[in-house]
């Protein structure tokens, strides 16, 4: 069967028909402050996005992502731990059925109410496909989303297009938009090496996980949550809790921009 986020397609079967989910180098983790390693030398990361890159939003049944033009280094992601320039290909969300959980990332045991990957790719492996295949192929900017009282108002625009993508399979137009502008204030970033966190789980990613988290609403969570794994004309069922829980940590250290 295909894989999912149910108990007979969940996270803990995924590695019957994807080995990979039971490697070395898997995502997410927690992080515990205490075991993580202030590195000196990381430098500042820098996106540079162009908002007529963005295409269109899709429900795919597992999550609802954006789409870029990243047929050349049009909106691209340099500095930080990375070598050269990165293409943004995709953002996407996971996120629970309730406030307290849905994020993949665990930090120092809090778990946000959801996790934004920005995912980037390397060009110089020629395409998407070559580059899951590479160590350096990948990276993804992770940003935690916190239930709070001043909500960003940025996240508007992907919510409000969620009413034209109800259901699985269904897309929209989605164009004129910088996803910068969903970063928070600091630039404060860890990073690690892993693995795309749903199947086939390759372990192509370096991970930048923004330390500051952005703030959303309730109401704009239940927008998310509103969102379903079905097809139009099927049975309601509702896309929540779309996250893959914490993975071994297997001895690799997870390093900080800042103190
Ligand atoms: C697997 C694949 C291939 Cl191959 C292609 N392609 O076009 O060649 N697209 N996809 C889909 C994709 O991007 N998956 C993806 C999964 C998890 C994450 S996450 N949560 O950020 O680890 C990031 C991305
Ligand atoms: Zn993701």
């Amino acid at each position: 069967s295909v894989w999912g986020y149910d108990s007979d397609n969940g996270p803990d079967r995924w590695h019957e028909n994807y080995p990979m989910a039971k490697g070395d180098k898997q995502s997410p983790i927690e992080i515990n402050s205490k075991d993580v390693r202030h590195d000196t030398s990381l430098a500042p990361w820098h996106a540079s996005y162009d908002p007529g890159a963005a295409k269109t939003i899709l429900n795919n049944g597992r999550t609802c992502r954006v789409v870029f033009d990243d047929t050349f280094d049009r909106s691209v992601l340099r500095g930080g731990p990375l070598v050269g320039a990165y293409r943004l290909r995709q953002l996407h969300l996971h996120w629970g059925s309730s406030d307290d959980h849905g994020s993949e990332h665990i930090i120092d045991g809090v778990k946000y109410a959801a996790e934004l990957h920005m995912v980037h790719w390397n060009p110089k492996h020629g395409n998407f496909a070559g580059a899951l295949k590479q160590p350096d192929g990948v990276a993804v900017v992770g940003i935690f989303l916190k239930v709070g009282k001043t909500p960003k108002p940025e996240m508007k625009r992907i919510l409000e297009e969620i009413d034209n993508i109800k259901t699985k399979g269904k897309e929209a137009p989605f164009q004129h938009f910088d996803p910068s502008i969903l970063f928070p204030k600091s630039r404060d970033y860890w990073t690690y090496h892993g693995s795309f966190t749903t199947p086939p789980c390759e372990e192509c990613i370096t991970w930048i996980l923004l330390r500051e988290p952005i703030e959303v609403s309730s109401d704009q969570m239940a927008k998310l949550r509103s969102l379903s794994k079905n097809g139009e004309n099927e049975p309601v069922n509702p896309l929540v809790d779309n996250w893959r829980p914490p993975q071994p940590v297997k001895g690799r250290i997870v390093r900080a921009s800042f103190k």
